[in-house]
C-alpha cells in the first residue's frame, strides 16, 4: 500500500487518525479510567500506610497503631486487585470495541472497493490490515499502552506532589531524570518506526507466499517442488528473524536500561539525599521509606510512559496503513442510479476501448449489439480479449472511451450493484463457498423462491441428476472452493445459481467448456427454449456451443473482425470459417 511520501510524526498519526475514532467510546473510556484512578488513588495509599506504621514503631510507639495500619494495608490489598480486575475487563472491552469497529469500518470499505482495485493489491494484504491492523490498533495500543499511559500520567502528576510534599529537594532531584528519558525514547521512537515498517513489509510476503503455497499445493507437488518451497520459506524466516532479532534487542535494551537506569539512580538519590536528612533528624524513617515507595512507583510509571513512547511506531504503521485502504475511492453506492426498473434487457456497445492500468488497449473501439431474446456468441483466439468484454458489461471495469447501454441507458450511470441485478454473469473461474449445494445455489438471492423452484432450475441445469447419487444431495459440503466437486459439476451449480437470480441478461463466458457434450446440449436446449426471452451472450470456444447462435461476434486481438449469423460466417474465408473447419477437423480425426 503506498504511504505518502512525506513521512508524519507517529504522534501527530495517533491524534489524527485515532483520537477521533475513540470519540463514540467517551463515556467508556471515562469509565475505565475512572476504575484506574481507584486502583491509582490505593497504589498511593500504600505508602503512607507504611510511613504511619513505621512512625508508630520508632516514633510515636504505638503498637496498636501498627496493627491498624497493618489491617489496613491488607485491606486495601483486597480492594486493588479487585479493582484491577474491573479495570483490565473495562480497558479491554474499551480495546475490542475499537478494534471491532476499525474491522467492520475496513471490511465494509474493502467490500465496496472496485475489482480493478483489489487486483491491483496483494491479496493478503486486506487481511492483514483487518486482522492484524485493527487488532494492534483496538487490543494491543487502545487497551494496554494506550489508556495505561493515560492512568500513568495521572499517576506521575500525583506522585510528584506527594514527593514534593514529603521532600521537595528529593522530588526536585528525582524528577530530572525524566527529561533525559524523554529524549532518548523520542530518538528511540523514531528508529522503531522505521523498524517497524521493514517488520510489517516482511509479515506481508510471509503471509502473501504461504497463501500462494497452499492454495497452488496441486502444483507443487505434481512438479515435486516441496525442496524449493521450503528453500524460499526457510529464506523468509531467516530474513523475518533477523530483523525481529534487531527490533526486539533494541526495544529491550532501551526498555531494561530505562527502567533499571532510572530506578537505580532515582533510589541513590532518595537514600542519598534522605539519609543525610534523616541524620539530621529533618525526616523520619517512615517518611524516608515512603518517599523511597513513591519514587519506585514514580519511576515504574515513567519507565511504563517512556516505553510506550517507544513503541508508537507500530500502532501509527497500523493507522497509515489503514488511512491508505480508507482512501482508496469505493466503486458503489457513490456512483450512479441506485435502483433501476427493469427493461427488456438490450445491450449495446458503442465504439468501446479498454486497457488495464498502464497497458496496451486490449478491447479496441468495440461496438455490437444484442437484443433481448437473442443468442450471441462470442468467439476469437485465447487472449483475444472475450472475458474483458464481459467484465466491462458488469462494470467490474470503465471504458478507457466510447460507451455501453442497457436499454439505451449509459450503464456508467447506473449503480453498479442496481446493474447486477440485471445481468447474471457465470464466469470461467467458478468460485463456490465452502457449505451444502443447496446454501451455495441460493447465495446472494434477493427475491424469495421456493425449493420446488430451486430443483427445477437444477433439473433443467442437470444438477439435479448428479446431486441426487450424492449420498447427502443438496446437503452435501462442496469443501474449499468446492474442491470435493468436478470442474463440470461446479459449472451447473454456477449456473443453476445465476439463472435464480432469473437474470434479464446472461452471461456466460466458457461456463459450459467442462461438460460432456450430452450435458452441454441438454443445457444449451434449456438456453434456447426456456430461457428464450432473456439476451445471451455467451463466449465459447468449442464452435458447436455457440452454433445455435443468432450472431457471432468474432474477436482477434481485441477488434471485432467479423459478425454475422454462424451458417453465413462459416462459408465465409475468415478467421470463423477457419476455427470452424479446424474443430471439425480435429473431431473427425479422433
Ligand atoms: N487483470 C488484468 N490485468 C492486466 N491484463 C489483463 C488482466 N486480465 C486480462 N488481461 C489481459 O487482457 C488480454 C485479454 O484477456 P481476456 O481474459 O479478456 O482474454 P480471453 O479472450 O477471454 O482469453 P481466453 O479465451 O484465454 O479466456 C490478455 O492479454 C490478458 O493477458
Amino acid at each position: 500500500m503506498k504511504k505518502d511520501k512525506k513521512k508524519d510524526n507517529d504522534l501527530t498519526i495517533i491524534f489524527r487518525h485515532l483520537i477521533p475514532e475513540l470519540r463514540p467510546y467517551t463515556w467508556r473510556i471515562l469509565g475505565s479510567l475512572s476504575i484506574t484512578g481507584l486502583v491509582i488513588g490505593a497504589d498511593l495509599f500504600q505508602p503512607y500506610c507504611f510511613k504511619w506504621l513505621l512512625d508508630a514503631a520508632t516514633v510515636t510507639e504505638k503498637y496498636p497503631v501498627i496493627l491498624q495500619c497493618l489491617l489496613l494495608l491488607l485491606g486495601l490489598a483486597f480492594v486493588r486487585t479487585l479493582f484491577s480486575y474491573w479495570e483490565i475487563y473495562t480497558r479491554s472491552r474499551v480495546g475490542e470495541a475499537i478494534s471491532a469497529q476499525y474491522r467492520r469500518k475496513t471490511f465494509e470499505h474493502v467490500l465496496h472497493l472496485p475489482l480493478a482495485t483489489l487486483h491491483d493489491m496483494e491479496e493478503s494484504a486486506f487481511e492483514h490490515r483487518i486482522m492484524h491492523d485493527c487488532g494492534e490498533i483496538g487490543r494491543v495500543y487502545v487497551s494496554s499502552k494506550f489508556l495505561p499511559t493515560i492512568a500513568n500520567i495521572i499517576q506521575t502528576m500525583a506522585l510528584t506532589l506527594l514527593i514534593l510534599v514529603l521532600s521537595w529537594q528529593v522530588g526536585l532531584v528525582s524528577i530530572l531524570v525524566f527529561p533525559i528519558g524523554w529524549l532518548i525514547s523520542q530518538r528511540m521512537a523514531r528508529r522503531s518506526h522505521t523498524q517497524v515498517m521493514q517488520q510489517r513489509t516482511l509479515v506481508e510476503q510471509g503471509h502473501a507466499m504461504l497463501q500462494e503455497i497452499f492454495s497452488c499445493i496441486r502444483e507443487v507437488r505434481a512438479v515435486g517442488n516441496e525442496a524449493g518451497e521450503i528453500r524460499r520459506w526457510d529464506n523468509w524466516l531467516h530474513r523475518y528473524g533477523s530483523v525481529i532479532c534487531r527490533t526486539t534487542t533494541q526495544h529491550q535494551f532501551v526498555r531494561l536500561t530505562l527502567t533499571h537506569l532510572i530506578h537505580w539512580i532515582g533510589l541513590c538519590i532518595v537514600f542519598g539525599w534522605g539519609g543525610w536528612q534523616l541524620l539530621q533528624h529533618q525526616l523520619t524513617v517512615g517518611s524516608l521509606l515512603a518517599l523511597s515507595l513513591y519514587i519506585q512507583q514514580l519511576y515504574t510509571t515513567l519507565t511504563s510512559i517512556l516505553s510506550g513512547r517507544i513503541e508508537t511506531g507500530e500502532v501509527a504503521n497500523s493507522l497509515e496503513a489503514l488511512a491508505a485502504v480508507f482512501r482508496l475511492p469505493r466503486e458503489w453506492p457513490d456512483q450512479g442510479e441506485h435502483t433501476r426498473k427493469e427493461g427488456p434487457g438490450k445491450l449495446e456497445f458503442a465504439q468501446v476501448s479498454f486497457s488495464y492500468k498502464n497497458g496496451a488497449e486490449k478491447i479496441q473501439n468495440i461496438s455490437f449489439t444484442s437484443d433481448p431474446e437473442q443468442m450471441s456468441g462470442i468467439v476469437g483466439p485465447t487472449g483475444s480479449g472475450k472475458s474483458t468484454l464481459m467484465n466491462l458489461c458488469m462494470r467490474f471495469y470503465e471504458p478507457t472511451s466510447g460507451k455501453i447501454f442497457l436499454d439505451g441507458q449509459d450503464i456508467a450511470e447506473i449503480a453498479p450493484h442496481a446493474l447486477r441485478q440485471q445481468i447474471g454473469l457465470v464466469s470461467q473461474d467458478i468460485q463456490l463457498w465452502n457449505t451444502t449445494i443447496r446454501e451455495n445455489l441460493v447465495y446472494g438471492l434477493h427475491c424469495d423462491v421456493t425449493w420446488e423452484h430451486v430443483l427445477e432450475v437444477c433439473q433443467r441445469t442437470c444438477v439435479h441428476e448428479f446431486v441426487q447419487r450424492l449420498p447427502e444431495g443438496y446437503e452435501t459440503v462442496v469443501g474449499s472452493r468446492g474442491i470435493k466437486l468436478s470442474g463440470g459439476e461446479k459449472q451447473r451449480i454456477a449456473l443453476a445459481r445465476t439463472l435464480l437470480r432469473n437474470p434479464t441478461i446472461l452471461l456466460l463466458d466458457e461456463a459450459t467448456s467442462a461438460l460432456d457434450s450430452l450435458t452441454e446440449t441438454a443445457i444449451m436446449k434449456t438456453l434456447l427454449q426456456e430461457w428464450g426471452k432473456k439476451n445471451r451472450i455467451l463466449v465459447a470456444h468449442r464452435l458447436a456451443t455457440v452454433q445455435e447462435a443468432d450472431q457471432i461476434i468474432v474477436i482477434e486481438n481485441g477488434k471485432i473482425v467479423e459478425m454475422d449469423a454462424p451458417q453465413i460466417l462459416c462459408h465465409q474465408n475468415g478467421l470463423y470459417a477457419k476455427l470452424y473447419h479446424t474443430q471439425q477437423l480435429v473431431t473427425q480425426k479422433r
